[in-house]
């Protein structure tokens, strides 16, 4: 694609400014929920008071109670004459086995606006359910018989890539009376990490219809021009919020938007569980037109962007008493299933050639901690193989310990995950959030999960800082 290495943009308000508040604050924190039309007009007028320059913006704000869909009660209901039926049998079936008949907010929100073509930004807390939101408008609009990749999710790790590929492939597999059919959808997994020779290849010789890709490997293909967007018509960009924010990423993202935007009959879908400034994001988003003037914002629980089911604590201790506490805990609370979050080793730390605080963690777990749970490492610095075999122990069931760094936040779905240990508070509200989310991602369940924060007294105003932000009250620990 010519058009990918040539196209340079400015510098956007909204990526600029990501780092600061969530759009929580705009509303008081102990207001109850805002009728839907109070929402809807809130947000108007209050886009036409603000500063931002004035466009004829046809967007509109879908929330909580929207009216939509009101009368469709099953997913099956609202996907209906959309989705391929055996993408819903497929569906129906593993209701059967797990439960997956109703739509869970977000899903029975954005369906019916995603199913009727609109481009739309997903804003709906952590483990609410996007991926399968955003997976079923592609199965929608897909026509396998077409030899061509016609749905691009992009996503910022490698692990949630191979997550959404495995649901993607999934939905995709025909039973077995369909497999008389000559053709049948593919997913690609286009993740750094992996063999791009042999991606290339099956690019070139049978182009698959759904790739899932990491900006990095999906450049290297696109600049090659091996990957062609010209007969997409979903474009995804999975926690998009992060992939703005990080400087690896945003220029290649704006680069691969803008390209897309000159693609006919598209449709553009943005997902994430926290869109700082959302409303300057849509804005920039019409402005450069990654998305449609009539883009909805599907902002699900817009006063409450912490699931209500998780509780959070704290213990306060010095620094030396960290394992210590850390140890009491797990003794105290005998999680199943844990993860356990530490920061990432500081630059002056590698040279002075001090172990990681992960290494050390995970060492002292596995002399002090008497359960057999299965005490597993995550962090960026690891190969790619030793990342996937951690992931894939942990999903073989039986209980684990995870001990992660904040590349274990972003989108991993480990549902078994019922407490959290932030053996280090993250740095931001926005990264408490997500991490926080790893657990409470049974849709449906009133399992109580915890998030538990280890800190040091003079860390305590960092913590009421994300209490403030993301409204959710600590409770202190004694130990
Ligand atoms: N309709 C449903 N009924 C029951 N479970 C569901 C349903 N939809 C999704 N799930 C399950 O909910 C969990 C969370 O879904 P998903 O990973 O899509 O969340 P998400 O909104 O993308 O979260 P995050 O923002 O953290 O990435 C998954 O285990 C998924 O299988």
């Amino acid at each position: 694609m010519a058009g990918f290495a040539a196209t340079q943009l400015p510098s956007l308000t909204w990526i600029l400014s990501t780092k600061t508040s969530l759009p929580c604050l705009l509303f008081p924190r102990k207001n109850p929920n805002p009728k839907p039309s109070t929402t809807i007009k809130r947000f108007l007028s209050s886009s036409s008071r603000s500063k931002l320059p004035q466009t004829p913006l046809k967007s509109s704000l879908i929330t909580n109670t929207a009216e939509i869909s009101e009368r469709a009660s099953t997913l099956r209901e609202i996907c209906e004459g959309h989705v391929p039926d055996h993408v819903l049998q497929r569906r129906c079936r593993l209701a059967e086995e797990v439960g997956f008949v109703l739509p869970t907010d977000v899903q029975r929100q954005s369906l019916p606006t995603l199913l009727s073509g609109r481009d739309c930004i997903l804003h709906a807390q952590t483990g609410s359910g996007k991926t399968l939101a955003y997976l079923l408008l592609i199965f929608s609009v897909i026509n396998v018989q077409r030899s061509a990749v016609q749905a691009l999710i992009v996503v910022p790790t490698r692990e949630l890539g191979m997550q959404v590929t495995k649901v993607a492939r999934m939905l995709a597999a025909k039973p077995m009376e369909h497999e008389v059919e000559q053709k049948t959808c593919t997913v690609m997994a286009l993740l750094d990490g992996g063999t791009l020779r042999r991606h290339k290849s099956w690019l070139k010789a049978e182009p698959p219809t759904i790739v899932v890709a990491t900006i990095g490997s999906l450049c290297q293909m696109l600049e090659k021009q091996i990957f062609k967007l010209e007969a997409m018509r979903v474009l995804v960009i999975d926690e998009v919020d992060f992939m703005f924010r990080s400087s690896k990423h945003a220029s290649s993202l704006r680069k691969l938007l803008t390209s897309y935007s000159s693609i006919n009959d598209h449709q553009t879908v943005f997902a994430s569980a926290s869109i700082p400034q959302h409303r300057h994001f849509l804005y920039d988003c019409i402005q450069q037109k990654w998305t449609k003037s009539d883009v909805v914002h599907v902002h699900v629980n817009p006063v409450q962007p912490m699931p209500s089911r998780i509780h959070h604590r704290f213990a306060i201790c010095s620094k030396n008493e960290r394992h210590q506490t850390l140890l009491s805990l797990l003794q105290s609370d005998a999680p199943k299933s844990g993860i356990i979050f530490v920061g990432e080793q500081s630059e002056k730390s590698k040279k002075a050639g001090n172990a990681p605080s992960t290494t050390r963690t995970i060492e002292f777990l596995k002399t002090s901690y008497g359960e057999c749970l299965e005490i597993l490492l995550l962090e960026e610095d690891m190969n790619f193989n030793s990342r996937a075999a951690s992931l894939s122990e942990v999903r073989q069931g039986g209980g684990y310990l995870l001990v992660a760094t904040d590349i274990a936040a972003r989108g991993v779905d480990l549902p078994e995950t019922t407490h959290i240990y932030n053996f280090d508070l993250p740095r931001t509200a926005v990264d408490y959030l997500h991490r926080a989310g790893r657990t409470g991602r049974k849709p449906f369940s009133d399992l109580k999960c915890t998030v538990t924060n280890i800190i040091m007294s003079e860390e305590r105003f960092a913590l009421q800082r994300f209490e403030n932000e993301l409204m959710f009250d600590c409770e202190e620990l004694s130990l």
